[in-house]
C-alpha cells in the first residue's frame, strides 16, 4: 500500500495514461502558475529619459522616474499585482551610515509616489536595507570592521517608516539583522501604519548569485569583504527554520527565501512546517544564467521561463519575485 492505494503494478498501472492527451494532462496537473504569483523587481535611477541596459541582465533596464509610469504600465495591464522597487543611489549620496535611506525625497520614495499616483491599486514593495545607500556596500553600519546589529536596526526602523510615509504598501527588510522585523513592526504601528505589511527576507543566503544585481545597483565595486556575518551559509537548512520561526514571532506577515532555484528544498521544508505565506526571489544570477543561455539560443525561452517558475509553485511558494515577471505574465495570457 502506498498513500492508501493498492500499489498496482504494470500492466494495470500505466502512468502514461494520464499523460495521453492535453486535456488529461491539464486535468491532473498538480500546480499552476498564475499571474497573481508574480512580483516584478524594478530598478530606478536618477536623470532624465534614462533607460539603461544592465549588461549582466539581458532584457533588464534601469529607468528614470520620467519613464517609470510607462515602464510599469505593461505590468499593470497584464494583471501583475505588485512591483518591488530598487533604487540606484548616486555615489555622491552614499555614506558610511546610509543617511540617504532616511531622506523623504530619496529615489525610492519618489519612485513610490510616482507609481502610486499613476496606479493606486498596484502593490508597491520597498526594500529595507542600507546597501543601496552606504559607501561600503554593506546592509548595516560598520565599526572596527564589524557590521553592528542593533545600531543598524535603529536606522532600518526609520528607513521603513520613511518608506511607509511615501506610500509603500509592503516593507521588505532584506538586511538580515536580528530583531529588525519586530523593531520595524513597532515603529510602523506607533506611527499609524499598522496596515503596512512586512515581507521579511527571512532566509537570505550569502550567495554568489547576487552578482548581477550589484552591477545593476552599482554597489558591486563598492563592497568591501563579504556578507557572511549576516546572510546565511548556503550549507544550512535547519537554521532557515529557526529564522522563519523568529520572524513569525516578530510579526512578519510574509516570509521569503532567497536565492530561489538553488534553495527549493528550503522552501519545501518551510512549507511543511509553517503556514505563513512564503515567497521566493529568483535572483539576478539565476536570471542571468537563464537569460544568457536563452540569448545564445542554448535554451528555449518560453519553456525555460515557465519551467523555472512552476518549480517554485511545486516547492510550495505563494509567489515569486522574478525579473521574468512580464515575460511570464504574457505567456500565461497567451495560454488562456
Ligand atoms: N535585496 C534585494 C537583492 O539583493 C536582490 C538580489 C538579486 O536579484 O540578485
Ligand atoms: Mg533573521
Amino acid at each position: 500500500m502506498i498513500g492508501g492505494m493498492t500499489n498496482a503494478s504494470f500492466p494495470l498501472f500505466r502512468p502514461r495514461r494520464n499523460r495521453h492527451d492535453a486535456f488529461t494532462r491539464r486535468l491532473v496537473q498538480e500546480n499552476r502558475l498564475h499571474v497573481d504569483d508574480l512580483i516584478w523587481p524594478i530598478f530606478v535611477c536618477e536623470g532624465e529619459n534614462q533607460r539603461q541596459k544592465v549588461s549582466s541582465m539581458p532584457g533588464v533596464e534601469r529607468v528614470s522616474l520620467d519613464n517609470l509610469v510607462e515602464h510599469v504600465r505593461p505590468a499593470v495591464e497584464l494583471g501583475i499585482l505588485a512591483v518591488a522597487i530598487f533604487p540606484i543611489t548616486p555615489v555622491e549620496l552614499r555614506d558610511a551610515t546610509g543617511t540617504e535611506a532616511l531622506n523623504p525625497d530619496n529615489l525610492m520614495c519618489r519612485a513610490s509616489r510616482v507609481i502610486k499616483e499613476a496606479f493606486p491599486e498596484l502593490g508597491v514593495i520597498g526594500d529595507v536595507a542600507l546597501d543601496p545607500y552606504t559607501d561600503h556596500g554593506h546592509d548595516g553600519v560598520i565599526k572596527d570592521g564589524r557590521i553592528l546589529n542593533d545600531e543598524s536596526v535603529e536606522i532600518l526602523r526609520q528607513q521603513a517608516l520613511n518608506q511607509a510615509r511615501a506610500g509603500n504598501d509592503i516593507i521588505a527588510p532584506s538586511d538580515m539583522m536580528d530583531g529588525r522585523v519586530q523593531a520595524i513592526r513597532e515603529t510602523l504601528d506607533a506611527n499609524g501604519f499598522e496596515t503596512v505589511r512586512i515581507m521579511a527576507y527571512t532566509a537570505k543566503y550569502a550567495s554568489a548569485f547576487y552578482g548581477p544585481f550589484r552591477d545593476a545597483l552599482g554597489s558591486g565595486g563598492l563592497l568591501t569583504g563579504d556578507k557572511k556575518t549576516y546572510q546565511m551559509d548556503p550549507a544550512n537548512s535547519d537554521e532557515a527554520l529557526r529564522e522563519v520561526e523568529q520572524d513569525i514571532r516578530e510579526g512578519a506577515d510574509m516570509i521569503m527565501v532567497k536565492p530561489g532555484m538553488p534553495y527549493l528544498d528550503i522552501i519545501r521544508r518551510i512549507r511543511d512546517r509553517f503556514s505563513v505565506p512564503t515567497f521566493a526571489y529568483q535572483v539576478s544570477g539565476e536570471y542571468a544564467m537563464l537569460a544568457g543561455a536563452i540569448q545564445n539560443g542554448w535554451l528555449d525561452r518560453d519553456r525555460t521561463i515557465m519551467e523555472s517558475l512552476i518549480a517554485f509553485k511545486r516547492a510550495g511558494c505563494n509567489g515569486i519575485l522574478t525579473y521574468f515577471a512580464i515575460d511570464a505574465a504574457r505567456l500565461l495570457k497567451e495560454e488562456r
